[in-house]
């Protein structure tokens, strides 16, 4: 190839002086009468054909445009080249100068481009027009593969490198119209700078570059070329980004729409008639637009006052005939709540792929960390690492902590506090009705799942989805780090695996499941202890809390500052029972003396019995004392107790 290429370029240097020497009519006449006896093939690929603009033409001026800069370094490369770039395109583009040549080799043949242009003037030589025309020459035996390959390759590749160039654009509605003055899409955020968990960022780009180069695919399998991402999670666990980062990686349109902004079905079908080609077509916030509730009543519209888009009008526009007017669609739904959007717009074949951004891990938090500071380690990463694990935190929040100074060490630090006083707030949080705005109830709990993955992608038509999603997001359970409990439960463990560590790290029972199972005993007694107060508490339930942990312990649960808790609210119950014998006593002691005082009173005279009675009455003050005295001990020894709740310091 190389010998090739480099006949090739003596050939065009003999070839330039031989143009210096001789004039343009003498060279165009020994041209033609070389080419009759020489084994070369010349395409002649014109600027217009028919009346028209040439799209070969075109495609070859892209072609050669953006591949002459690979090349250029290269033997055959041509020495004069233009250069230009225009506004909507984000990179400089490069031409062959007039009579410029430059090689290229497809397959190992080697194919010469000459690109060549004439003013075309009247007979009173006044400039009308310019004709250009590229010449494509190779040998003659290759005649077949240029026509069937290289040509719709070069056509193929100016596409590419046509889109790749241009800008992305965001479009938003104005008045139910898709505004004219769409933005230039200058996101910053791309696969590189998007924190994700695990392989989920090579799981989603596979699956753009599958779906873009999967043309052929869907047509053979007569499916619509479109692909429906349903991204849930969090406020500021990154589904803007994410769809920031799928523009700028396939260089596709962005078409932002809020469903609130549209009022009719016949709205919505004009504004997706009028989505383009290569686009990302956004619906925002699906649950709050659409009541999945309503459906199997009947009732299908939207939650706004003068809003008519329906259900089936969503529907229709995501599989119905409305999406077969397009090509390469992407339309992604964002969530904050996926349990409450309508099964039929998650349906297989609707949302094609179910993202789940959830909570900060170790490995987002890692990710970011190195994005804002530029360290893959330092000594408090372990610190913020521990603490990641434990609690629920946007990458919205690390983010921005992250960016409160360029060192490194108040970042971390300021990050540290946060996170602190974040994991205080959670384990103190009480319990808020479902509608409030609970901690559990109200926002989308994430997808944490298994170990620190809290992030993930399911097929929707994949057969373990529906476990996948159960675990994960469970009506009434929680995943907190590995496990899965209760979601009433889940801020109490939250705390729990803070304070005392990994406490199953040890357990005989090996499964997750098990394991959140005990997690779950344990978490109920703290939930009943922080309920009650003492004397609520009866020495029958005390016990069979202590057998619980006695059981957990025998299952090597670190629980034993849980039992040391539990004996001494024992204890306590225990000196609350004396204390109210004791104060019967002293009750009947006191009742006692008070009698005794009363029959003293009925004596006239002094007698042996009112010596007697007077007697018994002196005895008995100390006895009442001391009775007080053991009473106020066990008081005082109760008195924690009563000041503060039964499981103060325990998480
Ligand atoms: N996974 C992430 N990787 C990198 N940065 C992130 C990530 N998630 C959030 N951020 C940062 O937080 C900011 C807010 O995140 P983003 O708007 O993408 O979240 P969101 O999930 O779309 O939130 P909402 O549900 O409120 O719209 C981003 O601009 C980015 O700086």
């Amino acid at each position: 190839m190389a010998s090739t290429l480099s006949i090739l370029a003596t050939f065009t240097i003999i070839r330039s002086t031989f143009n210096d020497l001789f004039p343009k009519e003498i060279r165009d006449y020994f041209w033609r009468l070389f080419r009759r006896f020489s084994s070369e093939f010349t395409l002649v690929i014109e600027e217009t054909h028919d009346g028209s603009s040439n799209h070969i033409f075109k495609a070859a001026m892209e072609y050669l445009g953006s591949h002459l800069l690979s090349v250029s370094s290269a033997e055959g490369s041509p020495k004069r080249l233009t250069v230009g770039k225009s506004e909507n395109v984000r990179k400089f583009t490069f031409g062959l100068d007039t009579h410029s040549e430059m090689l290229d080799s497809f397959h190992g043949v080697p194919l010469k481009w000459k690109y060549n242009a004439d003013v075309n003037t009247t007979n009173n030589n006044q400039h009308t027009s310019e004709s250009r025309w590229y010449e494509l020459s190779f040998q003659k035996t290759h005649a077949e593969m240029v026509k069937s390959k290289y040509i719709p390759h070069v056509i193929d590749m100016a596409k590419r490198l046509k889109d790749r160039n241009r800008l992305v654009k965001f479009h938003t509605i104005r008045r139910e119209r898709w505004s004219s003055n769409a933005v230039k899409l200058d996101h910053p955020m791309t696969f590189d700078t998007l924190a994700l968990d695990g392989d989920l960022k090579n799981t989603i780009m596979e699956d753009l570059d599958s779906f873009i180069n999967g043309k052929e695919y869907y047509k053979k399998i007569g499916k619509v070329w479109k692909r429906g991402y349903l991204l849930h999670g969090p406020p500021g666990t990154g589904k803007s980004s994410l769809i920031a980062a799928m523009a700028n990686h396939l260089n596709f349109d962005i078409y932002s729409m809020n469903l609130s902004a549209v009022n009719s079905d016949s709205a919505l079908e004009y504004l997706l008639l009028h989505v383009s080609n290569r686009s990302i077509l956004v619906i925002e916030d699906i649950d709050c637009t659409i009541k999945l509730q309503n459906r199997e009543a009947g009732e299908q519209t939207v939650n706004y006052p003068h809003g008519q888009v329906t259900l089936s009008g969503l529907l229709n526009a995501i599989d119905g005939l409305l999406s077969c007017c397009g090509d390469e669609r992407i339309i992604v739904f964002t969530t904050n709540y996926k349990d409450k959007i309508d099964h039929a717009l998650l349906r297989a074949g609707r949302m094609d792929k179910h993202i789940c951004l959830s909570y900060c891990t170790v490995s987002t938090f890692k990710q970011l960390a190195a994005n804002y500071l530029g360290i893959s380690n330092h000594e408090l990463f372990s610190r913020i690492e521990k603490i990641v694990e434990q609690i629920n935190v946007s990458p919205a929040d690390v983010a921005g902590e992250l960016m409160k100074s360029k060192d490194p060490k108040t970042c971390l630090e300021g990050l540290i506090q946060f996170l602190e006083s974040k994991a205080s707030e959670t384990a103190s949080e009480p319990k808020r009705p479902e509608g409030e705005g609970g901690n559990n109830t109200k926002q989308e709990k994430g997808c944490k799942s298994k170990g620190s993955t809290k992030t993930e992608m399911t097929n929707s038509d994949s057969p373990n989805h529906n476990a996948i999603t159960f675990l994960a997001v469970g009506s009434d359970s929680m995943p907190v780090g590995e496990y899965t409990v209760k979601a009433e439960l889940a801020p109490i463990l939250k705390a729990l695996l803070l304070k005392h560590g990994n406490i199953v790290a040890n357990c005989s029972l090996k499964s997750l499941q098990c394991r959140s199972s005990l997690l779950e005993i344990a978490c109920g007694i703290i939930q009943k202890l922080q309920s009650v107060t003492l004397e609520d508490l009866s020495e029958p339930e005390l016990e069979s809390m202590l057998a619980s942990v006695s059981d957990l312990e025998s299952l090597k649960l670190q629980v034993s500052w849980l039992h040391k808790r539990l004996d001494e609210i024992t204890k306590a119950l225990r000196l609350v029972k004396h204390s109210s014998t004791l104060e019967e006593e002293k009750r009947k002691n006191l009742q006692e003396i008070k009698d005794m005082e009363k029959e003293l009173e009925s004596f006239q005279m002094e007698t042996p019995e009112k010596q007697k009675k007077s007697l018994q009455i002196q005895e008995m003050k100390p006895v009442v004392e001391i009775l007080s005295q053991r009473i106020s001990s066990n008081e005082a020894n109760l008195s924690c107790f009563y000041q503060r709740s039964l499981v103060d310091g325990l998480l």
